[in-house]
Formats: structure tokens, sequence, C-alpha cells
């Protein structure tokens, strides 16, 4: 069985406060696109593992496909061994949630593999013992997150209207670092309205809390985001705590900007 995890763009990133738990409570809205990983799950003797595309840091063992299948063999004793073939194209620690992706759809194509009957409430909560942003992804449809990202509510919001620029600078961001960097507090504006307005309006109006301290650390992030409205976006951010940056345009009116040879440039519908 063969799936295809996808990414996430944030539009519009707040950190509310700090929690008891070390985490923080944040309001975001998570927009899934179609830039996507691959991943193969086949019948076998004992647990075996790959990976082919870009480079996964850290060992093997820790894949977070890996921790989805030992997260439900917790729960479900039976359930058998098998091998799994990830193809990484998602680039990694960049805000668009590729590894978050994968354990996601690993969970969803585990349950169905093995029929076992869970519902998309319980998949949401094993979703999200493994990363914050996790349980989106057993939605995948755009949402309005608050919590630790986690609680989730659909939000009629199509952009089917737009084209998109992704652009990774190969500058990879810890999440961790940049939460560390943020001193929370209560919006200007409240998301849940502002992301109701015409994207036209958005420049002004929604903002990702981490660009301040992550720009400040790689100003060349800046400068992408000058670039894509030089180019005629009508909105650009940088997706989650980064390094991803986002251009939204409108539809197929791209202009041909010459990046870096070094980034990965991605272009949406
Ligand atoms: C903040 C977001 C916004 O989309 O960043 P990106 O990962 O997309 O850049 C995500 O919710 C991240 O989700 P995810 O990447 O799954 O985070 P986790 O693995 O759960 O946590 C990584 C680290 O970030 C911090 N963290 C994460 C989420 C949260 N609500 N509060 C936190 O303080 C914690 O220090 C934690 O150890
Ligand atoms: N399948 C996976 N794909 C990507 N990263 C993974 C995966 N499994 C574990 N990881 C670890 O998760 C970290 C962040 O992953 P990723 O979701 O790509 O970042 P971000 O949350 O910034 O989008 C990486 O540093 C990597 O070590």
């Amino acid at each position: 069985m063969v799936t295809f995890p996808n990414c996430k763009i944030n539009l519009g990133l707040h950190i509310l406060r700090r929690r008891p738990d070390g985490f923080h409570d944040l309001e975001t809205v998570f927009y899934p696109l179609p830039v996507t990983d691959a991943l193969e799950v086949l019948p076998a003797a004992e647990m075996q593992f790959q990976s082919s595309g870009i480079a996964v840091p850290g060992n093997a063992a820790d894949n977070l496909c890996l921790q989805a299948w030992h997260l439900l063999k917790k729960d479900f004793p039976d359930l058998p061994p098998v091998n799994i073939h990830l193809h990484k194209h998602i680039p990694i620690g960049a805000g668009l949630g590729g590894g978050s992706a994968d354990a996601a759809f690993m969970l969803q194509l585990l349950n169905k593999k093995f029929q076992l009957a869970l519902s998309m409430e319980q998949l949401i909560v094993y979703a999200a013992q493994l990363g914050s942003d996790c349980a989106f992804f057993v939605r995948n449809q755009p949402c309005y997150a608050t919590g630790r990202g986690e609680v989730l509510e659909p939000l009629a919001l199509d952009l089917g209207g737009y084209s998109f620029l992704l652009v990774y600078p190969g500058i990879h961001v810890n999440t961790g670092w940049a939460f560390g960097r943020i001193r929370p507090g209560q919006p200007a504006q409240a998301l849940r309205q502002s992301i109701l307005q015409p994207v036209q309006a958005w420049k002004e109006l929604i903002y990702n809390d981490f660009e301040a301290p992550v720009f400040s650390a790689h100003p060349v992030l800046r400068e992408i985001k000058e670039t894509l409205y030089g180019a005629g976006a009508i909105y650009a951010t940088m997706s989650g705590s980064g390094s991803a940056m986002v251009g939204i345009f409108p539809k197929n009116q791209i202009a041909g900007i010459s990046w870096d040879a070094g980034y990965r440039v991605f272009k949406v519908r």
C-alpha cells in the first residue's frame, strides 16, 4: 500500500502563552498543499525501514514512521511487522510539517491495512502524541488550530483560485529553538476573524510571530519575502518556524524569479 503524505503551510501564527508542560498555546491556520513524500508499507517477517530522497537527520530507528507503528503496537499487540519505504521529498525542518505528515499517514495506513477500526477522533489522539502539528494531517483540510496545534476546527477556506510558490533556502530551523526566542502574548488581530478577509487584505492583517526572531538570525529570509512581493505575490509569509517561505500569487501568474541555485523551489498549481 502506498500513500503520499503532503505538506502544510501556516497562514498566521501567534504564540499565546507558555504552558506548565513546557509547550505553548498557539493559534494558527494550517493549509494543506500538494508537495509530497511517498510512503510504502509492505507485509514483512520483521520490521524494516529504508528511506530514499532527502536524507533524514538522526537515527533511522527514531523515524516518525516507525514511532507511529510502535505507538499503535502498544494498543494492538497483534499488529504485524511491516517493511516501510519512505521517499523523502518535502524539505526537512522547514516548517512544512513533512515528518508529522509521514507519521499521520502511517497511522492511517496501518489503520486501513490492518482493519484496526480507529475513528478519525481516535487517530487524532494518537497523532497528537507524535507531534503537535501531526493531528492536522489526519484531517488534512484547512483548519484553524489552537492548543498545542492539535485542537482543530475545519475552515471553509478555499485558495484553489491562487498559485503558490514555496521557497526553501536550505536553512534548518529547530522548532524548540524558535519557541525559545518568542515572548508570548495576545495578537493585535484575532486570526479567526482576519483569515476570513480577502487574501488581498492579509498583508496588513496576518502575521507569523516566528518571523521576527528567525529573520533576525537569518536575514536572507526577509529578502526572500521582499522578492516574493516584488514578483507580484498578493501575500508572502514564512511557514511555521521556518525556513520555508510562501508566496500566494494570482492563478498562473508567478513571475520567473531566478533564485540561488542552492534553493529548493516548488510551484503549486
Ligand atoms: C509551531 C509549529 C507550527 O506549525 O511549527 P513547525 O514545526 O510547523 O515549524 C508546529 O505546531 C510545531 O509542531 P511540531 O513540529 O509537531 O512540534 P513538536 O515536535 O511537538 O515540538 C517541537 C518543540 O517545539 C516546542 N513547541 C511545539 C509546539 C507547541 N505548541 N509549543 C512548543 O513549545 C517544544 O519545545 C517542542 O519540544
Ligand atoms: N519521516 C520524517 N521526515 C522528516 N523528519 C523526520 C522524520 N522522522 C523524524 N524526523 C525528525 O523530525 C525533525 C523535523 O521534521 P519536519 O517535520 O520535517 O520539520 P518541521 O516540523 O519544521 O516541518 C527532523 O529534524 C528529523 O530529525
